[in-house]
């Protein structure tokens, strides 16, 4: 039976609470947030109610810690589960443009023979981007377009007209736009890292999902994707396959067959 414990409450959570149901190697042992109503909540939703409900109580019965948080909540929690021997997964991968804090888990996570996940969140396609690095790659560019209200703008005349909202590497894009392209540090993970991975953000009023558009061009040929992402129901930031890989995840980690790069 693997143990989790998640950090952060919210419309990931949530999806992963409501999916575990149905997986039967798994128990969720843990939930913390800064919002103690957020935490009843998702508890309520649990056959049995979590034995830990702060980030401490997890370290003594989960095995798996998940962060579903904030970039700020990497900083603060992943070094102290990796030290405590706990596995840990990273939805806000953002924070991993911090080179010095990259260098610093992965560090840790072998001292004390421990893993860092990061799933491939609201894209997929990773596993062909990180073959692809196996030679040479030219070019990896992110096209992100989302709706106003994903940015925080509703009813404003800015929210109106298609924006071009940023246009640069992916280690500025998280930093400006830290929970909108996660996605981009997990491409640049995989390929060829956080200053030559390229990020287009654009708001577009004309439609109501999250799109990603991906392009890697190498020696491999040229590879194209596109998701039309489906928001999750409390968080228009945040597309639903995003939790759907963090369950996937959890479920290649807890049962005995692996399919897949
Ligand atoms: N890798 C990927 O592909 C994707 C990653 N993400 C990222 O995953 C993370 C979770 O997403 P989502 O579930 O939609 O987020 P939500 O905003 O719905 O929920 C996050 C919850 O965590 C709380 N929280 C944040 N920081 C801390 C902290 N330091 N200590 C305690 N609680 C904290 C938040 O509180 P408060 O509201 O007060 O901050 C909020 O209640 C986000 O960082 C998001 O950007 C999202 C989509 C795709
Ligand atoms: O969910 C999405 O569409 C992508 C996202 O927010 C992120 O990568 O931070």
């Amino acid at each position: 039976m693997l143990r989790i414990g998640i950090i952060g409450c919210g419309a990931i959570a949530e999806a992963i609470v409501k999916g575990s149901s149905s997986l039967d190697r798994i128990k969720i042992t843990g939930l913390y947030d800064r919002h103690p109503e957020k935490v009843s909540y998702l508890s309520g939703l649990l056959r049995e109610p979590p034995e830990a409900l702060t980030f401490d109580d997890m370290l003594g019965v989960c095995d798996l810690i998940i962060e579903a948080a904030s970039q700020g909540a990497v900083k603060e929690f992943v070094p102290p589960a990796l030290e405590a021997g706990k596995d840990v997964m990273i939805m806000s991968v953002g924070a991993l443009g911090d080179q010095e804090l990259l260098d610093r888990i992965k560090r840790i996570a072998e001292a004390n023979n421990c893993k860092i996940y990061i799933p491939s969140g609201a894209i997929a396609g990773v596993d062909g981007v990180k073959a692809a690095a196996g030679s040479k790659i030219k070019r990896v560019r992110l096209t992100t377009r989302k709706p106003p209200r994903a940015f925080g703008v509703e009813n404003e005349e800015n929210a109106m007209h298609e924006r071009v909202l940023f246009e640069g590497p992916a280690r500025e894009a998280v930093k400006l736009f830290p929970a909108n392209v996660n996605v981009s540090l997990t491409l640049s993970l995989a390929g060829i890292g956080p200053d030559r991975t390229e990020v287009r953000i654009i708001q577009d009023p004309s439609i109501d999902l999250n799109i990603h558009e991906v392009e890697v061009e190498g020696d491999f040929g040229r590879m194209h994707l596109r998701f039309e992402n489906l928001p999750s129901p409390s968080n228009p930031k945040t597309s639903f396959l995003a939790a759907l890989s963090a369950i996937a995840l959890i479920k290649r980690v807890s049962e005995p067959i692996e399919v897949g790069t």
